[in-house]
């Protein structure tokens, strides 16, 4: 299986995550892709390709022009007012306040944000643009006849929406790859995300359509990130209706219940017969994860892949979350060469 990564990722190094009143080193840090992909090379899992540049076409079919501009644009007007840390959102419009677009950067950092958990510094815009450039190429190649590839995306991207960053996601890499298939022809594309939190940015962005499938399995939102959207009861709108899946799980949830919604999922997108599958990977569902409750194994990763592969479709992974950085590489890998027959 071919992998895709860009060395740019790097430029996405901000030094504080704002966790628990701390501001902390991030978990969403540089050595997890570079982890991965050590194990790429160690596993010798195939050739490793750089991204070509997709310009921002793809992004805005995903993404509003408003949000595209903000996140270029953000640091340096964090800088230009005289701020001294790394921007952080802190106010929102809550519960009777107005939902419009601010000229202050405070006010625009809270407005296009879910949170307070990603920082933003210089190199996040050039990061962010080039990890979606990962999956565009990851995307391509499937769509030349690659059966699967690996899009070694970071930063990940499943939270985003039109025009929300947040839980270390900016550009919504899987839902830009997802529409990427749609432009070139394929009628129907179903998303897996099977990071161990709700894929909110891809249901949010494809909700009211029945031409892209969204499932997700999922620690409760009522326990976890991102809290406020990934519950049983949203099964999509309008034309969508039907079309988007959540399952969730309580702590402690091993692999040997998880794979039931496995299951559950593989029967839908069956149903649905999509031509592609992009399948949003965190292994953040690991036993070990330092912000996660699922107890999935590694080789657990390597039966996810496998199963997947029985699907029988052309299909894209792009990297999502997973925070032991340990065990990263070897669990994501594990599904590569589960999906390749590794036993
Ligand atoms: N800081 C709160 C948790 C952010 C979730 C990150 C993640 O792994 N999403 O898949
Ligand atoms: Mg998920
Ligand atoms: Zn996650």
């Amino acid at each position: 299986m071919k992998t895709v990564f860009s060395p740019l990722h790097s430029r996405r190094h901000v030094k504080t995550e704002l966790d628990g009143g701390l501001l902390i080193e991030p978990h969403e840090k540089p050595s997890r892709a570079e982890t991965i992909l050590a194990r790429v090379k160690d596993q010798a899992l195939g050739e490793i390709l750089e991204p070509e540049e997709f310009g921002l076409e793809p992004i805005r079919r995903v993404h509003t022009d408003s949000y595209v501009a903000f996140l270029e644009n953000c640091w340096q007007e964090w800088l230009a007012d005289g701020k001294q840390g790394e921007a952080i959102p802190v106010f929102w419009a809550g519960r009777g306040m107005r939902h419009r677009e601010p000229r202050d950067i405070d006010g625009r950092l809270g407005y296009y944000s879910m949170g307070a958990d990603t920082s933003i510094s210089d190199g996040t815009w050039e990061a962010a643009r080039a990890s979606v450039n990962v999956a565009l190429t990851g995307q391509k190649l499937v769509a030349g006849g690659e059966r699967a590839a690996f899009a070694l995306c970071r930063p990940p991207g499943h939270h985003a929406h039109a025009d929300l960053f947040g839980g270390y996601c900016f550009f919504n890499n899987a839902a830009i790859a997802a529409q990427a298939f749609r432009d070139q022809g394929y009628e129907r594309v179903a998303v897996l995300d099977v990071d161990f939190h709700h894929g909110n940015g891809t249901q949010s962005i494809f909700y009211g359509r029945n031409d892209v499938l969204t499932i997700s399995l999922h620690g409760d939102p009522d326990l976890v990130f991102p809290h406020f959207l990934g519950f049983e009861d949203e099964t999509g709108e309008g034309d969508g209706e039907g079309y988007n899946l959540n399952i969730i799980y309580p702590p402690g949830t091993p692999f040997s219940v998880w794979r039931e919604g496995l299951e559950t999922a593989c029967e839908r997108i069956a149903g649905f017969a999509p031509e592609a599958l992009v399948v949003a990977l965190g292994v953040d569902t690991f036993e070990e994860d330092p912000i996660s409750f699922f107890k999935l194994t590694s080789p657990d990763y390597l039966a996810l892949g496998r199963r997947l592969e029985q699907l029988g479709l052309p299909t894209l992974f792009t990297m999502e979350g997973g925070y032991d950085v340990d065990a990263i590489g070897v669990n994501a890998v594990n599904v590569m060469q589960g999906f390749e027959g590794k036993a």
